[in-house]
């Protein structure tokens, strides 16, 4: 089951979206060295939906961090569309959302949706006309004036997105961003982001601590074991095109497979690390 190449594309010639090579992660603190990832290989097709899934600490959000170029490999190479992390994060070849919102509370919806924009020093007019069609994207067109306090916690989370995607980044990073949402708008925000994804694109890397979160988005789903963080397995998901997942997929057979397929995949982990893990 395991294949660290993407589902789709894997014959084409065109750079993945994200290539991760024989890297290893080591943190040096005042207790000793952490190894937090160790031999990881994963590649993302242009426009592939990837869920990371594991037991806490085994590495999900270090292995994201690397990607954005928050942080750097101990050894090995991360690539985005061909060029270094470094590189595609100078030229924002990526937009980010993490399970904060982390939107500016003195700035409305617009004005926080525009700022990638105004830091890239875009004409006032194509960024007035770029946040329209964002907040239409994320279906906030009547909330553009209102300020983060004055909307839900599934409204911030779409501003996230928006903000995410002004730049029309063609990889979208995600670090648990609906793990503070009740379950139902949560479900609503999961539709929505393959939808804008499907609109847009965009391949998406996306940390989840939910098989069926992982399960319902995602074109494969990487499953991560701890201490040293390692893949475990890699399982593709037979449930068709993420563009055209419903609601209904939910209640599906297929779906209830997948997710058990993903869960055995957990439990070939140590029994002891499959805390951390949602199975609702
Ligand atoms: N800056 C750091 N300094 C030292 N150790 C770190 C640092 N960041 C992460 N670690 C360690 O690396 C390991 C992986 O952490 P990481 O946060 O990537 O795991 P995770 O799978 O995202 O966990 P969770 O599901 O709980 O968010 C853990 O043992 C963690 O303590």
């Amino acid at each position: 089951m395991t294949s660290t190449t993407p589902a789709t594309s894997a014959t084409s010639t065109v750079a993945p979206a994200v290539s991760v090579t024989a890297v290893d992660k080591v943190f040096s603190t005042k207790a000793g060295e952490v190894t937090a990832l160790t031999g990881i290989d994963l590649a993302v097709a242009p426009g592939e939906f990837v869920s990371l899934i594991g037991p806490s600490g085994c590495g999900k959000s270090t292995l994201l961090r690397l990607i954005a170029d928050l942080d750097a490999p101990s050894t090995g190479t991360v690539e985005v569309f061909g060029t270094s992390a470094h590189r595609a994060r100078l030229d924002q070849k990526y937009g980010i959302a993490f399970q904060q919102a982390g939107l500016l509370p003195w700035r409305t919806v617009a004005g926080n949706i525009a700022l990638p924009l105004e830091l890239a020093g875009a004409p006032s007019a194509e960024r007035a006309a770029r946040v329209d069609e964002l907040v239409a994207l994320v279906g906030l067109g009547d909330f553009a004036d209102r300020f983060p306090d004055q909307l839900s916690g599934g409204m911030q989370q779409r501003v996230a997105i928006a903000r995410a995607l002004a730049k029309k980044p063609a990889l979208l990073l995600m670090d648990e961003p609906f793990g503070a949402l009740d379950e139902m708008t949560r479900e609503y925000m999961q539709t929505e982001l393959l939808r804008i994804a499907a609109d847009t694109g965009a391949a998406v890397v996306f940390v989840t601590h939910s098989i069926p979160e992982a399960v319902y988005l995602s074109d494969r789903v990487v499953v991560m074991s701890p201490r040293p963080g390692r893949i475990a397995d890699i399982v593709t998901m037979n449930l068709g095109r993420t563009a055209d997942r419903a609601d209904d997929l939910r209640e599906d057979g297929a779906f209830f497979e997948m997710i058990t397929a993903v869960r055995e995949a957990l439990h070939g982990t140590p029994v002891s690390g499959a805390r951390g893990v949602e199975t609702r």
